[in-house]
């Protein structure tokens, strides 16, 4: 999943959290964009920080879910 907080200031914070990677599965994906479509509703949002959980960002793409193919067809 990706956890949505607001962070100090005008920062929202999206923590990607799927051990032991972070890798992008279709439920992270989603919580993703869940966590950006929270920020873009809030006007006292200046600034959306996306980092990983346990000191990773993200291995990308999830390399067992066919999500990859989610990505490229929204792009
Ligand atoms: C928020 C927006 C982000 C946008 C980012 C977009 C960039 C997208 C890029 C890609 O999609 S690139 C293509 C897919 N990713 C990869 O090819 C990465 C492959 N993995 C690695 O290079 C390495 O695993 C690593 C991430 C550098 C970590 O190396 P390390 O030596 O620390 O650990 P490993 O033993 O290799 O892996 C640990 C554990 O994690 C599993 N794993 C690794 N990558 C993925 C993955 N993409 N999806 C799912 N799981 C992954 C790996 O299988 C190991 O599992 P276990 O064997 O321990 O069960």
């Amino acid at each position: 999943m990706a956890q949505y907080a607001r962070g100090a200031a005008a920062v929202a914070v999206i923590r990607l959290r799927n051990p032991p990677v972070n890798a992008l599965s279709l439920t992270v994906l989603q919580a993703l964009e869940d966590g950006l479509k929270k920020a873009d509703a809030d006007p006292s949002v200046k600034a959306v920080m996306i980092c990983g959980e346990n000191g990773k960002f993200s291995a990308g793409t999830d390399g067992f879910t066919r999500s990859h193919h989610w990505v490229t067809s929204r792009c």
